[in-house]
Order: C-alpha cells, then sequence, then structure tokens
C-alpha cells in the first residue's frame, strides 16, 4: 500500500505548521464530511463497482491486440490518466520496442493538443492499418478532438480503409455527436457514466481501455483504488489518507498557502503531477460557493520533477513567498539501479563512488525536504513501495477523495468547470460554428505591442 508522512505539515516539525489545536478543532469536520461522502458515492467510488465496464473493455481485448498502435484522441480529462498510467507502467522506450518485445500489447500515442508540428510527427510515425484509434470524449463536442477525430477519418478514407475497423469511441452511453455517429455507422463505442466528470475518469473505459492495450494489469488498477478507499472512507482521520491530506491543505491554506506543489522523485510519476493539476485546479478554482456567494476560491497546484527542479525552482520554494505546500512523491524501489563506479579520489567526487543512483535521488530527496522545514516550509511526502498498477490505482482514488473532501471543505461545487466555456465559445465564433456568430467578446481599446 502507498504510504504517507505529513510530519512536515505540523508544529513542531515546521515553524508555521498545523498545531495539535487546529487539527483537534478540524477533525469532527472531517470525520463529518468523509461519512457524507462515503453516504453520497459520488460517481467517482460508483465506477469501481461497476463490472460491466471493466467487462466492456475486456470483450474487446482480442480486437484490439491485432493491431499495432493504440492512438488516444482526447485532451484533458480524456487523456491525461491515460498518459500518467503509460508513463508510468511502460518504459520510457515503449514504443521503440517490436511487438514480440512489447508482450504483443500496443505501442501507444496521444493526440491532446491541437499542435500541427506535434500532431503531423505522430502520424508520420503510425501505419493506420495497423492503428487502433480511440475518441475520447465525454461531451462528444470538444474542438480538439473532433478536428484529430476527422483528421484520422481522412487518413483512413484516402487509405480506403474501414472506419469501424480501426476506431473506437469512449463517450456518453446516450448523448453527444460521438455516441450519434457510433450509432449511424456502426462504430464501437465504450461509456462513459454521465455523473462521471472527465478528471474524475480514468479509472473508468477512459483509462482502462488504453491501460489494457499496452498490457497494464487493469483488474489490479481497480483493486489497488478499491483498497484505498476502503482507507478514504474510515472514521479515524488520522489512520484515513485522504482526510489528512485535505485537512492539511485546508489549514495551510487558511494560513495563506494557496500553491500546492507536486514534485515527483521520479520521471515515470512526473505525469501523474499533470493528472493531479487538472483535478486540483478545475475542481477547486471555483467562483462562486455553494450558496452562490463571489468567492474565488481555489488552490493552486504547480508541478516539479525531482532532482531537477531543485536546480530551478527550490530557490523560490525555500526563500521565496511563504505561500506553498510541497508533496513530494518517493519511490521505494525502482525496477532497476545503476551502480556509481568510483573513477576518481579527489573529494568533490570521491564521495559519489560505489553508491547507487537511487540512493542519491533518495538522499537529494530528504535533502530538500529537510531544507524546506529547516526554512520553515510545509511538505508531506506520497510513498511508493514501488511502481505498478496496483499503487496507481491508489494513488487516483486517494486524490478523488482528498479533492471531494476538499470541495466540502472550500464549500464549492468541485464536479462542475463552468469557467472553460466562455473561451470555448470565442473559438467557435472565430471558427464560425454555426450559432456563435453573434459572440461579442472583449477587444483591447489601447494595444501594447513591441514588433
Ligand atoms: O471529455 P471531453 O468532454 O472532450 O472534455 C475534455 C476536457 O475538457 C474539459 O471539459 C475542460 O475544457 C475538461 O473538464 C475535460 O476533461
Amino acid at each position: 500500500m502507498l504510504r504517507f508522512d505529513f510530519s512536515f505539515m505540523f508544529e513542531p516539525n515546521v515553524k508555521g505548521g498545523i498545531t495539535e489545536e487546529e487539527f483537534s478543532q478540524i477533525q469532527p469536520t472531517m470525520t463529518r464530511f468523509v461519512e457524507e461522502i462515503s453516504r453520497e458515492k459520488p460517481a467517482f467510488v460508483k465506477v469501481l463497482f461497476d463490472r460491466n465496464l471493466m467487462d466492456a473493455v475486456e470483450d474487446l481485448r482480442e480486437w484490439i491486440l491485432n493491431f499495432d498502435n493504440f492512438v488516444v484522441i482526447g485532451i484533458g480529462g480524456s487523456s491525461l490518466g491515460a498518459a500518467a498510467l503509460a508513463n508510468a507502467l511502460k518504459p520510457f522506450d515503449w514504443n521503440y520496442l517490436s511487438k514480440s518485445e512489447r508482450g504483443g500489447y500496443l505501442r501507444i500515442f496521444f493526440l491532446e493538443n491541437v499542435d500541427p508540428d506535434y500532431t503531423a510527427s505522430v502520424l508520420d510515425r503510425i501505419d493506420p492499418r495497423y492503428t487502433i484509434f480511440n475518441v475520447v470524449s465525454k461531451s462528444g463536442s470538444t474542438a480538439e478532438c473532433l478536428a484529430h477525430y476527422q483528421i484520422i477519418r481522412g487518413l483512413l478514407e484516402v487509405r480506403g480503409l474501414n472506419p469501424s475497423e480501426h476506431i473506437v469511441f469512449t463517450t456518453d452511453p446516450k448523448k453527444g455527436l460521438l455516441r450519434r455517429i457510433a450509432e449511424r455507422e456502426k462504430i464501437v463505442a465504450l461509456d462513459i457514466p454521465p455523473e462521471l466528470g472527465g478528471r474524475f475518469s480514468v479509472l473508468s473505459p477512459v483509462g482502462l481501455l488504453p491501460a489494457m492495450a499496452i498490457g497494464v494489469d487493469i483488474k489490479a488498477l481497480i483493486d489497488g483504488a478499491k483498497d484505498a478507499y476502503a482507507k478514504c472512507v474510515a472514521l479515524d482521520v488520522w489512520k484515513n489518507p485522504a482526510a489528512m491530506m485535505a485537512a492539511c491543505h485546508y489549514l495551510h491554506k487558511l494560513k495563506g498557502r494557496r500553491i500546492s506543489v507536486m514534485m515527483p522523485y521520479s520521471n515515470r510519476l512526473y505525469t501523474l503531477a499533470d493528472w493531479f493539476r487538472q483535478l486540483w485546479a478545475e475542481s477547486l478554482g471555483k467562483k462562486y460557493s455553494l450558496n452562490g456567494e463571489e468567492v474565488y476560491e481555489g488552490l493552486t497546484p504547480i508541478k516539479a520533477l525531482g532532482v531537477v527542479d531543485q536546480h530551478s525552482q527550490v530557490q523560490l520554494y525555500n526563500e521565496g513567498p511563504d505561500d506553498k505546500t510541497v508533496t513530494f512523491v518517493e519511490v521505494e524501489n525502482f525496477d532497476r539501479d545503476i551502480l556509481i563506479p568510483s573513477i576518481h579520489d579527489d573529494e568533490e567526487i570521491s564521495y559519489l563512488g560505489g553508491k547507487r543512483l537511487s540512493n542519491l535521488l533518495r538522499n537529494e530527496l530528504f535533502g530538500t525536504e529537510r531544507s524546506l522545514a529547516f526554512n520553515n516550509r510545509p511538505s508531506m511526502r506520497v510513498i511508493f513501495p514501488s511502481i505498478d498498477a496496483y499503487e496507481l490505482g491508489q494513488f487516483f482514488m486517494y486524490y478523488e477523495f482528498t479533492t471531494a473532501l476538499m470541495g466540502k471543505l472550500l464549500n464549492i461545487n468541485p464536479y462542475d468547470q463552468p469557467g472553460v466555456e466562455l473561451g470555448k465559445q470565442i473559438t467557435y465564433s472565430l471558427m464560425e460554428r454555426k450559432g456563435f456568430e453573434k459572440m461579442a467578446f472583449p477587444e483591447p481599446s489601447k494595444r501594447v505591442v513591441i514588433e
């Protein structure tokens, strides 16, 4: 099981940390909110116990494994979870390996951003004859996804390939354009439960299908999440990692620490921080409270990579404004390790000889953690005994539950994202989408441009 170390979130370990009194005051509230959420059973919990969703993915296994390439076409919650899984659970050279070296599983590519250079370079790398395109969109109307969908449709058409043999949708079970096209053209379509938000959907077919295609043990993923959920509903806050994380981040927010840095000391877990960023930002950044008051609430998620960002960000974390909490993500056992040979006796280098690279990485984490504590900057650690599907499943569940608790503490709705719509509508207007012609939007009356 993942472990959590909150020591440096608290006094006396960190001056200005959480006091015992502050924590005991919030404990009854945390217990009440844990009870409420376990009673409410939000969609991200229900999805774990919906066997049909997993079966629908498993039913496609034989078909999917015929292909060589799996291309995820989606953005935000429709791609970040799958990208985090692929990056964490597959070696960095996965796409360069042969099919037999991949154990019969597929290469994986992501078409998220509509950057033509990037999209073209991905399409250069895949032969559509041996490719399955997974078009993932809960709403079925996201412009980036639909643009990429039409591009690959065009590609299949010029190759005389049948779209229903190379495309699988993941979308709303009833609503939206993709569902309509699926019915019209008999294209296979997996369901995203209607009440499940994109950023909470990694443990649904949104994440499970790509994960299966690259050989991830999706049952272990769900089992990890279920075992974490069992801890998330513990009423004793001291035994409940999600309640502890929410209480600590909330109490530090009250102390002015609104910025949440996630700093994995692992390249494989770095993309998890991207998934966390959407979850935290889109769930907690809300203009209105549940009572309709203007609150402009939210905590700002920032990602950093250990140890690389020790050499770029830590100066700020230690000596800049005291407005952050840092979450280190530690790996205890890496799949591989390297012994540093002793080449020179010079004092500046000899101490590294005979040591393991993982040893250096871990001591760098501890060094940074202690330097923050020395500067009275709070931090916590999430500890992965190793990196596998079971642990990833836990991580997703702990953070989804923590986010739900933060929504209660901040008195906002963590499941909607009204603030993303205006930008989309202005884009529709600029792209001359029917019905958006009259969109008025602010133009700078005073232009300040340096040519
Ligand atoms: O799955 P969809 O509906 O294409 O949306 C993709 C993403 O866009 C958002 O709606 C934000 O614009 C996210 O909430 C969502 O994860």
